[in-house]
């Protein structure tokens, strides 16, 4: 039989770093991080031989040895900086993949004001960044990914989905106006990795999702289906940063059932686009991948 993949290391590692400011503000910032390492050590688990493992309490200990060195100014650059540290720490270790995912804190505002040290969890989804570092001949080699995750989205107008293709098996009508919600999850992937300014990308994207899913403030933005938003938002980022070679997109469409229950119906209550049925499942499932055009790739 043979060993066909192996890997070990530590997840779900929690970590709060404060950065006191010279001017009394304080700053804070909370990761959830992964560590996978990848090197020879097939013997401990065909023979029980661990002498080359680095235990996972260990890999563990490194993450909390990094965070206190590290700004953690953007979970992409810790995961560049604490995948190195493994490399240059152990020699024996060939390849190293972190994923590091910020928890969404932001500064309460108290009476009109920021407050200097005091924080609520904020709702604006998570920003994870994904590191793999590997060593290749005499160098190494970086690949960086940040993500969208968790991000509750819902506008109650200025939606649609007409014009489908219909069959024996269709029911659903077609509309104009609906409620339209959903979990954004975006993937990036960086054509370069030095000198990139993750937290600003990371922000940008994060507001290209609210211009192509909300639109203008006062008039919105018609979406034709979960579909063309998705490609439009994707399109719009790829055009923005130039750091980035491939978005991929997956949207649930979480369900708001028109209230037309029997009671409703029995009454002659009207259903006049006011009181919805939340739903949890089942959930449409809209994915795309938008590559730049190789042609028009940056060349770093
Ligand atoms: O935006 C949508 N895309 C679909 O593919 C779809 N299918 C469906 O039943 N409703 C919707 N809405």
């Amino acid at each position: 039989m043979d060993l066909a993949s192996f890997s070990h290391g530590k997840r779900k590692v929690r970590i709060g770093k404060v950065r006191r400011r010279p001017n009394g503000v304080n700053e804070f910032v909370e990761y959830v991080v992964g560590v996978q390492l990848e090197g020879a050590t097939e013997a401990s688990f065909t023979k029980g031989d661990n002498t080359m493992v680095v235990a996972t309490d260990t890999v563990k200990n490194v993450c909390y040895v990094v965070a206190k060195r590290d700004d953690m100014n953007s979970p992409e650059e810790y995961g560049i900086t604490l995948a190195r540290k493994f490399l240059d720490e152990y020699s024996f270790v060939t390849g190293v993949r972190v994923e590091a995912l910020e928890k969404p804190w932001s500064r309460a505002i108290v009476n009109g004001s920021e407050h200097v040290h005091g924080f609520l969890r904020g709702g604006q989804g998570e920003h994870v960044g994904y590191v793999e570092m590997r060593r290749l001949g005499s160098g190494i080699s970086t690949s960086v990914e940040g993500r969208i995750e968790k991000l509750d989205v819902l506008k109650t107008t200025q939606s649609g989905w007409e014009k489908f293709y219909r069959d024996r098996y269709t029911v659903l009508p077609d509309t104009d106006e609906r409620i339209l919600a959903t979990t954004v999850s975006v993937v990036w992937k960086l054509s370069q990795t030095q000198e990139v300014d993750y937290s600003s990308i990371y922000r940008t994207l994060l507001n290209c999702v609210y211009d192509g899913f909300f639109g203008d403030p006062k008039m919105g933005k018609y979406s034709p289906g979960v579909q063309n938003t998705q490609y439009l938002i994707a399109h719009r980022m790829l055009e923005l940063v130039p750091e980035i070679s491939e978005v991929s997109m997956v949207l649930p469409n979480i369900h708001f059932l028109p209230c037309t229950i029997p009671a409703f119906v029995k009454n002659k209550i009207q259903f006049e686009d006011d009181v919805f049925i939340p739903t949890d499942e089942p959930q449409g499932e809209i994915r795309c991948t938008l590559k730049r055009p190789t042609s028009l790739r940056a060349k770093y």
